[in-house]
């Protein structure tokens, strides 16, 4: 084929439109893709004036660049964007070549124009999706999930979006928009009657217009309970493994395919949801350390209570808030000659004594009392909404349960341990030293009496 003929079936078969016009501003030359552009025959340009084809706005604007390049004998290269009488809008690269003669004068131009709507549409896209992930100053929101759905929707044209995790072989749907389908987050549904299963078969993303042709879903469960005709879904993977499928549908079928750029855009939201879920399994594993570390942090190793920290500072809430206008009891234990037991058994021993006691101490209290281990072998209860008839009831069952206590030796040995407590019911602007000071002279108290007894201060 002769090197002109060919060069002109490229240019036919080029998708970027391509034009020549001469200096009298008539179309010389426009290749297929430009008279589909503009929506005009190749007889009905050729040796037209340009401003007898273009809309009079339009060539309006064309004719300052045109005259530019003319002028100045240069190349000049812009975006434009076109807005036709439907509403139809498009992004144009546009590069205007001037052809020059021996003299350098300008006798013509050749337009190449580059349709880049699909790439700013995409651009759009992947703005919208970070945005709608990423909105300023807010932190990553499982929320944002739903408005993902909700977008995915309305630009697909479809009845329903999900993300559905898939755990154990259990199909659960997380996140749901629809305003057609009777369907919640929370619901649980056989695997096999989801096309959620197509993905996982395909580990990638499926995407069908007509499932009833389709070799992939026309036999599936889901088409022959719901008669879903569209749907495009995708895996969403968290850590290399697969979490569950983004996915959606519609009953009947789409006036067009799923295009690319539709396409693209499911990829993108399956990675947005991604990020999300990510993330909040991140967050959920910082918080549930933080609490791990509080726990520890207000919890006496050795028994299991809480610590002094713990109770000091409920009781200074206490005292500060709720127990202000009603009574309250606070209560010093002292396990009594503990020093022999250790000395006798062993240091091991005496912490088992301490654990044991600790228990029945705990077990033998109200839901709303609360002991706490202040320290060595010494603990305090407090007991809220309280007074000293009621309170001695209860520190009376403690005492028992101590002394009830027994800790059983490898040896045979057994050990009945006792304990001392000092009691003090709260007054007006008690604070927390106030309180204990008077609860431990009580315990001194019954230190100096006859032990395994509970003495309450005046
Ligand atoms: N096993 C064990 N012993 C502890 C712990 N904390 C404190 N002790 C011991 O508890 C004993 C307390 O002794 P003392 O304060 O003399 O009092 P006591 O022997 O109980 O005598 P009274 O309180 O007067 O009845 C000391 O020997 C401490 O070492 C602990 O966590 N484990």
């Amino acid at each position: 084929m002769p090197e002109r003929q060919l060069s002109n079936k490229i240019l036919e078969k080029l998708p970027t439109m391509v034009a020549f016009i001469d200096e009298k501003r008539r179309y010389r030359y426009a290749n297929k893709a430009y008279c589909q552009f503009f929506n005009l025959k190749k007889a009905d340009m050729l040796e037209r004036f340009v401003a007898d084809v273009l809309d009079d706005e339009f060539y309006a604007r064309v004719k300052v660049r045109h005259d530019k390049v003319f002028k100045s004998g240069k190349v000049n290269s812009f975006s434009e964007t076109v807005t036709f009488r439907d509403g139809r809008k498009c992004f144009l690269d546009v590069r205007y070549i001037p052809e020059l003669d021996e003299n350098n004068k300008t006798v013509g131009l050749y337009a190449i124009i580059e349709d880049v709507t699909e790439y700013y549409a995409s651009v759009d896209l992947m703005r919208t999706i970070h945005d709608i992930i990423h909105k300023r100053g807010r932190r990553i929101d499982p929320a944002s999930i739903d408005e993902l759905l909700k977008f995915g929707v309305d630009y697909l044209d479809v009845d329903i979006g999900t993300a559905s995790s898939i755990i154990d072989g259990v199909y659960t749907i997380e996140w749901v928009q629809t305003a057609k389908l009777d369907l919640e987050a929370g619901t649980q549904l056989p695997l096999d009657t989801t096309y959620c299963s197509v993905v996982l078969a395909e580990n990638e993303l499926v995407h069908t217009n007509e499932a009833d042709k389709d070799e992939r879903f026309k036999d599936h469960k889901s088409f022959q309970t719901y008669g879903l005709q569209s749907y495009i879904g995708t895996p969403i993977v968290i850590n290399d493994v697969v979490w569950g499928v983004l996915g959606f549908a519609k009953k009947t079928t789409r006036l067009e395919a799923f295009s690319e750029l539709e396409i693209e855009m499911v990829r993108m939201m399956g990675t947005a949801v991604e990020t999300v879920i990510a993330e909040q399994a991140v967050r959920s594993d910082l918080m549930r350390q933080r609490d791990d570390m509080a726990l520890i942090a207000y919890t006496d190793s050795l028994t299991g209570l809480k610590n002094r920290s713990a109770g000091m500072e409920m009781l200074e809430q206490g005292l500060a808030t709720h127990y202000k206008d009603s009574c309250c009891v606070v209560a010093v234990i002292d396990f009594d000659h503990f020093k022999s037991i250790n000395d006798t058994y062993g240091h091991d021993v005496g912490d088992q004594v301490l654990i044991a006691g600790a228990n029945a101490m705990n077990d033998s209290l109200r839901g709303s009392d609360t002991v706490i281990r202040v320290g060595g072998e010494e603990f305090m209860i407090i007991l809220p909404y309280t007074d000293k008839d009621n309170a001695s009831a209860v520190l009376e069952r403690v005492r028992e349960a101590v002394e009830k206590t027994v800790v059983t030796l490898d040896s045979g040995d057994v050990i009945n341990p006792t304990v001392s407590i000092g009691a003090t019911t709260s007054e007006t602007n008690d604070d927390v030293s106030s309180i204990y000071r008077r609860a431990d002279q009580a315990l001194y108290k019954a230190k100096h009496a006859s032990r395994n007894c509970i003495v309450w201060s005046k």
